[in-house]
C-alpha cells in the first residue's frame, strides 16, 4: 500500500517504523521546504535500548494523488494548514487518518474538506519522542486505537494495514467514547502539571484532589451534552490510574510550556470551554487551566 505520512515527528516516525516493512511509506514536507525526491536518514531507538537506521523519503504534494492512505501525525493545532495544504491533491477515495491529542480537529478538517472524504482517527498510548529531526525514541509501549471519524470503514483495506501491521492496533467502533476519556486524562494532568510545574505522580497529592475533581466534573457535563456517558467514579479512578503509571512522565504541555512552544491546550481544556460556551453549562476550571496556560505561552 502506498502511504503518505504528514508529519515526521515523534508519532509520524513511531508509525514510519511500524508499517516500513509492509507498506511504501513517504513522508510530505512541510509547505515551503522543498525537499521532494530528498530523503533524510534517522536512528529509531526501541524500548529495549536497541537501535535501527531509518529512511524518510520526501514527495511533493502532487503526488498524493497517488496514495492509498494519509495519516496525519500532527499536533493537534498543526492539522487544519496541513488538510487545507492538501485538499486540491486529494481524493475522496483516499482515506484521512488524523493521529492527534485533543478535540476539534475534526470539526476543522471536515470544514476545510467537506464530508465527501473517509476519515480515521487514530487514538495512542504508546510514548516516543524526537530529540532531534535524526534521532526518534520509543519511549512508552501502549496500543494503537482505531475508529472512524467519517465513513472510514473497517472492511476496507487501509483500516486492514493499519490493524494488521501496527503493533497493538484494535478497532473501536465507539472511538468517541475513547477519545472523550482521553481528552478527560489530558484535561486534568497536562495543564495542571504544567501550570503547578510538577512530574504527572505529584498529582496523587491531597492538594490536587478538589481540582481535579472539579475539572472531571465540567467534562462529564460537557461531554453529555455530546451525548457521551462518562461514569465520573470510573473516570476518576482511569485518570488516577495514568497519573500512577506515568508518574516520572513530564506531560507534553508542561515539556511544550518549558521549551516555549504552542501547546494543545486549544484543543483540550479550550474544547471544553468553547463546549460550556454553547451549552449554556459552565465551565470555570477548565477556563481558568486555559487562561493560565496561555499566560504561560507568553513567556
Ligand atoms: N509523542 C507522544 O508520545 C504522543 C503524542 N500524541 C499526540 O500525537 C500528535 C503528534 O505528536 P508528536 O508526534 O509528538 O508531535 P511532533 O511535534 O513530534 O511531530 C509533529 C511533526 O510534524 C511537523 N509538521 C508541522 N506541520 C507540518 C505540516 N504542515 N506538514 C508536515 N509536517 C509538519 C513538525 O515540524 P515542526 O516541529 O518543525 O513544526 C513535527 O516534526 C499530537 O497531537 C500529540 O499530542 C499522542 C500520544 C503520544
Ligand atoms: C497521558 C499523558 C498525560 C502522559 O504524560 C499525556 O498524554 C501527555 O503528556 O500528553
Amino acid at each position: 500500500m502506498n502511504i503518505v505520512m504528514i508529519g515526521a515527528g515523534a508519532m509520524g516516525s513511531l508509525l514510519h517504523q511500524q508499517l516500513d516493512a509492509y507498506h511504501q511509506v513517504h513522508f510530505l514536507p512541510k509547505p515551503g521546504q522543498q525537499e521532494f525526491g530528498f530523503t533524510e536518514t534517522y536512528q529509531f531507538t526501541h524500548l529495549n535500548g536497541n537501535t535501527e537506521q531509518l529512511v524518510r523519503r520526501y514527495i511533493k504534494v502532487e503526488q498524493i494523488g497517488q496514495a492509498d492512505m494519509v495519516i496525519c501525525a500532527l499536533k493537534a493545532y498543526q492539522v487544519k494548514g496541513a488538510v487545507e495544504y492538501i485538499a486540491p491533491f486529494l481524493s475522496p477515495d483516499c482515506p484521512l487518518v488524523l493521529q492527534h491529542n485533543g478535540m476539534g480537529v475534526f470539526q476543522q478538517v471536515r470544514q476545510a474538506l467537506g464530508d465527501n472524504y473517509k476519515l480515521g482517527l487514530l487514538l495512542s498510548t504508546q510514548g516516543a519522542r524526537r530529540v532531534e529531526d535524526e534521532q526518534v525514541l520509543h519511549t512508552g509501549k501502549g496500543n494503537w486505537q482505531l475508529g472512524s471519524y467519517q465513513a472510514f470503514d473497517v472492511r476496507d483495506n487501509p483500516a486492514a494495514a493499519l490493524l494488521n501491521h501496527l503493533q497493538d492496533c484494535s478497532w473501536y467502533p465507539s472511538i468517541r467514547e475513547i477519545q472523550w476519556t482521553k481528552l478527560a486524562v489530558n484535561c486534568v494532568i497536562n495543564p495542571l502539571t504544567a501550570i503547578y510545574d510538577v512530574l504527572n505522580g505529584e498529582l496523587n497529592n491531597d492538594r490536587f484532589t478538589d481540582i481535579i475533581d472539579a475539572l472531571i466534573n465540567e467534562v462529564v457535563v460537557q461531554a453529555k451534552v455530546e451525548k457521551i456517558n462518562l461514569e465520573p467514579e470510573r473516570l476518576r479512578n482511569t485518570i488516577y490510574q495514568v497519573i500512577r503509571q506515568t508518574a516520572g512522565n513530564s506531560s507534553s504541555m508542561r515539556e511544550d510550556i518549558l521549551a516555549h512552544r504552542q501547546s494543545e491546550i486549544e484543543f483540550i481544556n479550550g474544547y471544553i470551554v468553547n463546549c460550556a460556551q454553547h451549552s449554556g453549562r459552565a465551565a470555570p476550571q477548565n477556563q481558568w487551566c486555559v487562561t493560565q496556560i496561555n499566560q504561560l505561552q507568553k513567556k
